[in-house]
Order: structure tokens, then sequence, then C-alpha cells
């Protein structure tokens, strides 16, 4: 695991021990690693290096992980931004993504939030529905602003991932279905206040069969030679993110950056115009786990349940997706256990693991839930007003806690008292 590894008996994030660290800012907590972050930033950025017209943009997408730290970290290695929604854009600007590395996506974006992006002077928006073209460019017109979109195309292909984060089948409510995405584009030429430069498509998440991307980018290019040869020019096209990560080591490791760059290389050969790519997952996931601490361990009539301070309000992928995430001992004993790992939550659900075997844990050791640096903390919840948990950024030996744990009164104090009570 990437700059995660057992030093001393005790497990370590780059140089800092991970279990003193748990000391220091208590259980659970998310801790994010920069140099995996960095390393992997790089290795994609080079990878897709002069792709295209050699100029291409690799906007992060900041649902998997917008903390400011991880932003930042990003923002200072030439990364852009894929956001969708305003608070996402906002994260993104405050953390000093420049705003014409922007690219704003979304089916559900509301006037409030196109009129902050044109005033921010973002790249372009990501445009999925008619309805959405003529909503814009009544937002553009009333700024007096004529804005470059992208037509964001349903393909119609089918990722081969978890239904819940498949985006490109033809029944998903993301892009213009491809066969009306010729007219969308003509249509939003139509309206002086649109400049409609290109197109893009993003069919899932945790892909790890190239095949469907390969065929998404294909449809793509077919639909920009028809939109040429009608006369418009296509100048951008942006191909999505969805590139899988490692998360068990018994499964075989989704493609290799390099591999997926050759796919684009080929399936791009000799188009002219810009590439935008929206890795989320592969730049976080493998540089953040979960530290929780060990509450109890309880014998059921079949099961051992290892109880975690941990729930899924915290960590909310096994219990949505039957996501696994390997567990860890932070001070690994030698010895191992059959247990079903679960929080304290009261749903069922709330289990990470069931009858898995795990290095063996007792009340009050502690242990990592690994790959959980995307789509972890930020869909993180208060259910059964539990706080959200913080987040620990570590450099080298150095550590920051880049985002505080909420405390019981604060939450509290945003409820208030109807006057009738
Ligand atoms: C439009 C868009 N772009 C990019 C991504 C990032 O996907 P991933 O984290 O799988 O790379 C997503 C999420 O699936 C998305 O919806
Ligand atoms: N939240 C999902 C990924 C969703 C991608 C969003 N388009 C996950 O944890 O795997």
């Amino acid at each position: 695991m990437d700059h995660f590894d057992i030093r001393g008996g005790v497990m370590h994030a780059e140089g800092v021990n991970l279990d003193s660290l748990a000391d220091a800012v208590g259980t659970p907590f998310y801790c994010y690693s920069s140099a995996t972050i960095e390393r992997h930033f790089q290795v994609f950025a080079d990878a897709v290096a002069g792709l295209g017209d050699g100029d291409p943009l690799v906007a992060f997408a900041v649902k998997a992980n917008p903390n400011l730290s991880v932003l930042a970290t990003l923002a200072r290695l030439g990364a852009g931004a894929d956001v969708v929604s305003g608070g996402e854009m906002a994260r993104a600007l405050a953390a000093g993504v420049p705003a014409n590395r922007i690219v704003f996506s979304g089916v559900g974006k509301q006037p409030h939030e196109m009129a902050a992006g044109i005033e921010a002077g973002i790249l372009q928006f990501n445009v999925e529905s008619e309805a959405e073209i003529g909503m814009l460019a009544a937002v553009a017109a009333a700024h007096d602003a004529r804005v470059d979109i992208a037509i964001r195309v349903n393909p119609a292909v089918n990722p081969g991932t978890h239904a819940k984060i498949s985006t490109g089948g033809q029944d998903s409510k993301f892009g213009i279905p491809i066969e009306r995405a010729h007219a969308a584009f003509v249509m939003a030429a139509g309206h002086a206040s649109l400049n409609p430069v290109g197109l893009a498509a993003h069919i899932g998440s945790q892909l790890t069969d190239l095949s469907p991307i390969e065929s998404c980018i294909t449809r793509l290019g077919e639909l920009a030679q028809g939109l040429r040869g009608a006369g418009h020019g296509v100048s951008r096209i942006d191909v999505g993110g969805g590139l899988g990560v490692p998360y068990r080591a018994d499964q075989p490791a989704p493609p290799l950056p390099s591999v997926y760059a050759e796919m684009v290389a080929r399936a791009t050969r000799g188009w002219d115009c810009r590439l935008i790519f929206e890795p989320g997952r592969m730049i976080v996931g493998n540089a953040g786990v979960m530290v929780a601490g060990v509450i109890l361990v309880k014998q059921g009539t079949t099961k051992t349940f290892v109880v975690t301070d941990a729930g899924m309000n915290d960590l909310l992928r096994p219990s949505l997706y039957g996501a696994w995430h390997d567990i860890r001992a932070l001070r690994p004993r030698g010895d191992t256990m059959v247990a079903t790992v679960v929080g304290p939550v009261c749903e069922s659900g709330d289990t990470f693991a069931e009858d898995r075997t795990i290095e063996a844990v007792g009340a009050g050791d502690r242990i990592a839930f690994m790959t959980a640096g995307a789509y972890g903390a930020t869909m993180a919840s208060t259910y059964n007003s539990r706080p959200l948990v913080p987040e620990v950024m570590v450099k080298g030996d150095a550590w920051s806690v880049v985002s505080e744990r909420n405390q019981p009164a604060a939450m509290l104090a945003l409820d208030a008292r109807a006057p009738w009570l």
C-alpha cells in the first residue's frame, strides 16, 4: 500500500506513527498521505501528457475528496477541477485551482450555481439536458456573457461496474442521449450567450475494463466528426474519469494509468482537440485510510463481532455498495481471527466486513480501513447524532488536522426550538 506500511510493528502514514496520531487526535479519523496524492496525480498527468492537441487538462473530480488541503495539494501540481455544485466550485477556487481549469458537470445545476460559475470565469459547463441549455443560456444572457459549454453525452455504454455507480447506461439520468446530442449541440449554437466548444462523457466509476471507455471515446469521436462535417467547431473532448483502484489484493488490479493512456491515445489518434480528464478515485483512493478504535469484541450466536467506534455514517461505502475495504490492525500481533466488523450505528447495515479473516484485535486496539481516501469522509453524515470525524494530512514526519471533528454541542446549536415549544 502506498505510503501506509508497518514500521517497528506499527502502521505509519509516511513518517507518522498512526497509533501515536490516534492518541493525539482521537478515533475515528481519516488520514491522507500527501506523497501518495502527489504521486498519483503526477503519474496520471505524465501518462496523458501530450495527448490530443498536446495540452490536456487533468481536472480532479472534487466529489471524490473535497478537503481543502487535498485540493490545494493538487492545485500546486497544476490540477484543474471537475465540480458538480457551487459548494465544490467554491472549494476548488479557495484551494487555488484557477477558474480557467474548472469544469462544471451535473444534471441539476441551479441558476445561482450557473451564475457563480459565470462570475468566476470557469472553463466550461458540461450541459446534461436540452432543458439545461435553455436555463444556462438565460443565465448567461442576463450576465451579458457568452459561456463555453460541452454537451455531456449519454453514450449508452454499459461500463461493467456496480449499478449504483454506473452513469453511462441508456437509462442513466446523466447526459443527453447520444442520438440527440448533435441536435443539442446545434440548439446550443443557436443561443448567442452559449459557445458550444466540445463534448463530454463519463460512464461510471471504479472501472476495471477499458473497453467500455474506449467504445465511449470512439462514439464521441464519431459525433465530433459529424458536427465538424456540419460546420461546427469541436475543440475540446472531456472523456470523464472512472479508472478503478485496487481494493483487494486477491482480485485483478485495474489497468495502470499508462495502459489507460495508451488506450486513449489509440482511440483519439489524429483528433485535433484538447482532451479533458476527470479522475477522482485513482488520485486519492489509496492515499487515505480511516483509523478506528475497537470498542469491544462481542460474541454472538455464531459470529464474533468486532465493534468499532467508526460507523456507516463515517465510511458509507460498505453499507451502500457492499464495497470491500481491507481492515488491518495498526499493531499486528501475528495472529488472525474471523470477525464481523461492525460500527455502533443502530442499523444492521452498519457492517464493514462479514465473517472476514483479519489480524487479531481486542478492545482498545486500533484498526485501519484501507483505501478510504476517495468517497470516504465526503460521504459521511451525522446519523445517530455522531460528529463528523476529523481529517488529518501527513507530509513526511509532519501532520496537520485539515478538517476538525465537529462537536455535539455545535451540531445541537444548528437546531432551534420552534416558537411554540
Ligand atoms: C462527471 C464525473 N466526472 C468524474 C467522476 C470521477 O469518477 P472517478 O472517481 O471514478 O474517477 C465522476 C464520478 O463518477 C463523475 O460523475
Ligand atoms: N460514491 C461512489 C462513486 C460515485 C461516483 C460519482 N459519479 C463510490 O464510493 O464508489
